[in-house]
C-alpha cells in the first residue's frame, strides 16, 4: 500500500478548485472527460499518484504500536520514576522498572497485533467501495462500477448516492437535490446543499462553502450527485485538515481511566509519604529514595493495559468466529456489556428488509389501483433520474406490485430526505401536453399537510390511516398536482396545493430472529428503545408483534416540546418513538446518556448516522450504506440480532474479568504499602529490599495476567456490567486493610520464633506470596471449577514463595531459610486469613464491589 504511494509523484496534477473554471475547464485540466477515464488510464494513474489513503488509515508500523502503548498513564509514570531513579543513581531499581515497562507494552502491542490481524479478514467485508464511471476502450460506452476507495485517482468521474462517502475531494458536474455533511471538515453538524451554479462560480466564500465542491471525508445525506475528482489520498483536504485521532472513548475507558487516576494520585503521594516517614521517625536521607520509589511501584497495576487488550482480544475473535460481529473500536466490547438500553431503528432491523404491497386505497378507503400506479411513477422516476440509484425497499416492493406505470416520462425530481418525509417526481403525461404533473409520495402527515382538502376530509384520511397502521401496514400517501410546463428547477417549495389521490399500504413482516433477540436482551437486563421515522401506529403494531409492550407512543412533535431534562424523563420511560428525525433520534440517545444509560444504538439508514454517532456504541448491519458502517463501531456481518446478545455477553465477561484483575491487584498493593509504612514504623531498618519489592511485584503481575482468560460468576453477566470507581473503591480499602492485617501478624510471628533483617525479608516475601496465590483464587467471582490458566498461576505463586528463600537466588535477593516452626505458624496465619476473607466477600461492600447485586 506505501510502496505505491512512495513511488508516486507529490502532489498529483494541480487543479486550484475555486479558480473560477466551468465543468469543462476543470475536466480539461484534469485530462478527463465527462463519460469517465479509459480503465487504462485510471490504471496508470494509481501507478503514478499512488492509492486514494490518508495515511492514518494504513496499518500501524511496529514501532508506532509501541510507541503508543507507551502512552499509558501507568506506563508514563513508571517511566518518569524510572528515570529519576537513574538519575539518583538507583542503577538496579531503574533497571526492574525498565523491565516492567518493556514486559507490558511488548505483551499488550502483541495483543493488539493479534487483534488486527483476526480481525483484518473481516474489515474486508465491510472495506468501502466507491461507483465510478470508466470506459474499458475508447468509443465504448461508459459503464459505472464499484471499485475500492483507494483505487479512485484523479480525473475520475464518482457517482455519489445517499450514504455515501465522498471518496475524494470532487468538482461536481451533475447534482440533485444533493446535501452533504461536512462536520468531519468544518464541525458543522447540519447538511449542506451541494449543486452546480448556473455560470462560473462565484468567489469570495471559504472553500467548503462553495456549492460545485464536495470534500472526502465527507457523507451524502440525501440527494444524488456525479463529480470530476480533482484530489485523492494525502492531496485531499482531508488530509490536510488531519481529524483528530479516533473517536471519543466509551463508558468503560472513563471508567478505567478514573481508576487509573485515583491509583497515581495515591502513588504520587506514597513516595514522598515514605521520605517524610523515614526522616521523621528513623532521621533517613534521600539514601532510602529506591525503596519509596519500589513502594510507588508497588502500587502500580503494571499489567492492566495486558489484561485489558488480552481480554478484548479474546473477545472480539471469539466474536468473529461465533457470531460473526466485527469490532471497528475494540473497547466498543465493553461499552456493549455496559450497555442498558438499546435505541433502535425499525424496518430492515427488527422488520424485514423486503416489504410488499397489501393494499392501494384512495380517499374513501376503497381499492383504487390508480393510487399505485402513481406511486409507481414516482418510484420510477425518482429512482432513474437519481445520478446513483441507492434501492430503497419501500421504492422496490411498489414496483413489484404495480403492473403498468402509463407512457409518464420523468422530467425531474425531489429527492426523498428523512426530514421531508417526501420523494417528487415531475413527469410529463402524453393526454396533458404542455403540462407537468408533479406527484409526491410519503408520510401521510406530510403530504396531507400540501393538499387542498377541508378538515373533514383530512381527518377522514388520517382517521384512515391510523386504522390501516394499527394492522401493521407502514404506509405511503399520494398526491398529484398539475402545473404549467417550465423550465426554472422545482424545488421543495413547490410541493403545495397538491390534490390527494390516496394510500398504498405495505407489509412490514417481523424478522424471523428479532423475537428471540428481543426476549435475549430483556432477559439481559438491556432495555429495547424503538426510534423511527415511521407511522406511531405502525411502530406499536410491529413491536406488539414482536412480543414488545410499545406502551405510549411519542412522537417527534413531542420531543420538539421537551427540553433535554424533560426528554431524558420520557426517553427513560417510553419504549416507541414514532415520527423522528435524524435529529430527533440523537437527541433522544443525548437524553438518555445525560440520565446516566449506557446507551447503544442499531440502526441502517443515513438518517440513523447521527443517532450512530451520539450513542456509547452504534451498531448497524452488514449490508447498511458506507456513512453508517463508518459511524458504528460494530457491524453485525450476518442479519440475525441474536448475535448482539453475544457480542453482550462477551463484553460483559471480558469487564467481569478485568475488574477481578483491578480488585485482587490495586487492593493486595494497597495492603503491601499500608504494611511497609506500619514496617518502617516498627522495624530499624528497610522492611524490604527495593530488589524484593519489584521481584515480589513481578510474580504478581505476571499471575494476574491470567484473570484475562478467566470465567466469571454467571451472575455477574446477568445485568449490564460497568466498573463502578466508588464501589470499588470501598471494596479495595476494606481488603486492603484485611490485607495488611495479615502482614502485621506476620510480623509478630517473626519477632517471636525468627529476629534479624534477613530473616524479617523472608518471612514477609514468602507470607506476600502465598497470600497474593490465596486472594487470587478466593476474590474471583466464579464458581465451580477454576480455570486452569488461574489454577496453575496461584500455585506457582505460592510456590514461589515457599522455594525462592531456599533456592540458590535467595543470596542475591538478601534472603535465608526460616525455621518450620515459622512455617506452621504462617499456616495458621493463613488460615485466620482465609476465614476473614470468606467472611468480607458475604459482606455488602465485598458483593457490591464484585459487581454482584
Ligand atoms: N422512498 C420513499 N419515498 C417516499 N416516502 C418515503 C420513502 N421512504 C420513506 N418514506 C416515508 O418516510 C417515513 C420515514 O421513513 P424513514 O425511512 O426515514 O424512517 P426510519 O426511521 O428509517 O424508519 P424505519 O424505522 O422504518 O427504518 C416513512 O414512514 C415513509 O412514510
Ligand atoms: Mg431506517
Amino acid at each position: 500500500m506505501a510502496s505505491a504511494r512512495s513511488a508516486a509523484e507529490p502532489g498529483g496534477p494541480k487543479v486550484p478548485p475555486d479558480a473560477g473554471l466551468t465543468p469543462l475547464e476543470v475536466l480539461r485540466r484534469l485530462d478527463s472527460r465527462p463519460r469517465g477515464l479509459l480503465e487504462s488510464e485510471a490504471a496508470e494513474r494509481l501507478a503514478r499518484y499512488g492509492e486514494n489513503t490518508v495515511a492514518a488509515a494504513r496499518p500501524a508500523s511496529w514501532a508506532r504500536r509501541l510507541l503508543r502503548t507507551a502512552r499509558d498513564p501507568f506506563t508514563a509514570v513508571l517511566l518518569v520514576l524510572g528515570v529519576v531513579s537513574a538519575a539518583v543513581g538507583a542503577w538496579g531499581t531503574a533497571a526492574v522498572i525498565g523491565t516492567l515497562v518493556a514486559v507490558s507494552c511488548v505483551l499488550r502491542s502483541a495483543g493488539e497485533y493479534r487483534a488486527d490481524r483476526s480481525a483484518a479478514a473481516l474489515r474486508e467485508l465491510v472495506a468501502g467501495t466507491s461507483t465510478v464511471q470508466r470506459r474499458a476502450a475508447e468509443g465504448a460506452a461508459p459503464l459505472a462500477r464499484e471499485v475500492p476507495v483507494e483505487q479512485v485517482v484523479p480525473g475520475d468521474v464518482v457517482r455519489l448516492g445517499p450514504g455515501d462517502l465522498v471518496p475524494a475531494d470532487l468538482r461536481l458536474l451533475r447534482a440533485d437535490g444533493l446535501t452533504v455533511h461536512q462536520a468531519a471538515l468544518t464541525g458543522e453538524s447540519a447538511p449542506v446543499p451541494k449543486y452546480v451554479p448556473a455560470g462560473a462560480p462565484a468567489g469570495g466564500v471559504s472553500l467548503f462553502e462553495q456549492p460545485q465542491l464536495c470534500f472526502a471525508g465527507t457523507s451524502v445525506v440525501a440527494g444524488t450527485g456525479t463529480g470530476v475528482v480533482t484530489a485523492t489520498g494525502a492531496d485531499t483536504r482531508f488530509a490536510a485538515a488531519q481529524p483528530p485521532e479516533g473517536r471519543r472513548s466509551g463508558a468503560f475507558d472513563a471508567c478505567v481511566n478514573s481508576i487509573s487516576w485515583t491509583l497515581i494520585r495515591f502513588m504520587l503521594l506514597a513516595a514522598p509519604l515514605v521520605l517524610a516517614t523515614g526522616a521523621l521517625m528513623r532521621g533517613r536521607g534521600l539514601e532510602i529514595w529506591p525503596f519509596a520509589v519500589a513502594v510507588a511501584v508497588g502500587l502500580t497495576p503494571e499489567m492492566l493495559p495486558v489484561v485489558v487488550t488480552t481480554a478484548l482480544v479474546r473477545g472480539a475473535t471469539e466474536l468473529a468466529r461465533r457470531g460473526r460481529v466485527i469490532l471497528r473500536r475494540l473497547p466498543a466490547l465493553h461499552d456493549l456489556g455496559a450497555m442498558d438500553v438499546l435505541c433502535t431503528d425499525k424496518t430492515g432491523t427488527l422488520t424485514q428488509e423486503t416489504l410488499s404491497v397489501e393494499c392501494s386505497l384512495g380517499p374513501d378507503g376503497r381499492p383504487d389501483p390508480a393510487v399505485l400506479r402513481w406511486a409507481a411513477v414516482n418510484s420510477l422516476w425518482t429512482v432513474r433520474l437519481a445520478e446513483l440509484p441507492v434501492p430503497d425497499p419501500l421504492d422496490e416492493a411498489i414496483w413489484r406490485a404495480a403492473e403498468d406505470v402509463g407512457e409518464a416520462a420523468g422530467v425531474e425530481v425531489i429527492p426523498f430526505d428523512p426530514v421531508r418525509r417526501l420523494a417528487t417526481a415531475v413527469v410529463t403525461v402524453p393526454a396533458r401536453p404542455g403540462r407537468h404533473t408533479l406527484v409526491v409520495k410519503g408520510a401521510v402527515e406530510d403530504v396531507v399537510e400540501r393538499c387542498v382538502m377541508d378538515a373533514r376530509a383530512r381527518a377522514r384520511v388520517l382517521g384512515l390511516a391510523e386504522q390501516l397502521a394499527g394492522q401493521g401496514l407502514r404506509l405511503l400517501a399520494v398526491a398529484t398536482a398539475d402545473r404549467a410546463a417550465r423550465a426554472r428547477r422545482y424545488t421543495p417549495a413547490d410541493e403545495r396545493g397538491l390534490t390527494f389521490t390516496g394510500l398504498v399500504g405495505i407489509r412490514d413482516t417481523p424478522a424471523p430472529t428479532a423475537a428471540a433477540a428481543l426476549a435475549a436482551l430483556a432477559r439481559r437486563g438491556v432495555k429495547v428503545t424503538v426510534l423511527t421515522g415511521d407511522h406511531p401506529g405502525t411502530a406499536a403494531r410491529a413491536c406488539r408483534d414482536l412480543g414488545l409492550d410499545p406502551g405510549e407512543v411519542v412522537t417527534g412533535e413531542r420531543i420538539d416540546a421537551l427540553d433535554d431534562a424533560a426528554l431524558a424523563e420520557v426517553a427513560t420511560a417510553t419504549t416507541v418513538f414514532a415520527r423522528c428525525t435524524p435529529a430527533h433520534k440523537a437527541r433522544i440517545v443525548g437524553a438518555l446518556r445525560r440520565a446516566g444509560r449506557t446507551v447503544g444504538f442499531l440502526g441502517d439508514g443515513v438518517n440513523d448516522v447521527p443517532a450512530l454517532h451520539a450513542a456509547d456504541v452504534g451498531l448497524c448491519p452488514r449490508g447498511a450504506v458506507d456513512v453508517t458502517r463508518q459511524a458504528a463501531d460494530v457491524v453485525l456481518a450476518e442479519k440475525d440480532l441474536t448475535a448482539i446478545d453475544l457480542a453482550v455477553g462477551l463484553g460483559r465477561r471480558s469487564t467481569a474479568n478485568i475488574a477481578t484483575y483491578l480488585r485482587v491487584a490495586v487492593s493486595s498493593n494497597l495492603g503491601n504499602v499500608l504494611s511497609m509504612l506500619v514496617a518502617g514504623v516498627l522495624v530499624p531498618f528497610l522492611p524490604m529490599l527495593p530488589a524484593q519489592v519489584l521481584v515480589q511485584n513481578l510474580c504478581f503481575d505476571a499471575a494476574q495476567a491470567s484473570f484475562a482468560v478467566d470465567r466469571p460468576d454467571p451472575a455477574m453477566c446477568r445485568r449490564p456490567l460497568l466498573l463502578r470507581p466508588r464501589a470499588f473503591t470501598r471494596y479495595v480499602a476494606v481488603f486492603g486493610l484485611l490485607n495488611s492485617a495479615a502482614d502485621v501478624a506476620t510480623f509478630a510471628v517473626l519477632s517471636a520464633v525468627a529476629g534479624g533483617e534477613q530473616a524479617f525479608h523472608t518471612g514477609w516475601f514468602t507470607e506476600n506470596l502465598m497470600t497474593q496465590g490465596l486472594v487470587m483464587l478466593m476474590l474471583r467471582t466464579g464458581r465451580g471449577r477454576v480455570p486452569r490458566p488461574v489454577r496453575l498461576a496461584a500455585a506457582v505463586l505460592a510456590a514461589a514463595g515457599l522455594l525462592l528463600p531456599l533456592s540458590p537466588l535467595a543470596g542475591a535477593l538478601g534472603m535465608r531459610p526460616l525455621p518450620v516452626l515459622y512455617h506452621l505458624l504462617l499456616a495458621g496465619v493463613l488460615a485466620a486469613y482465609a476465614g476473614a476473607l470468606l467472611l468480607a466477600r458475604r459482606s455488602a461492600v465485598g458483593r457490591a464491589g464484585a459487581g454482584q447485586p
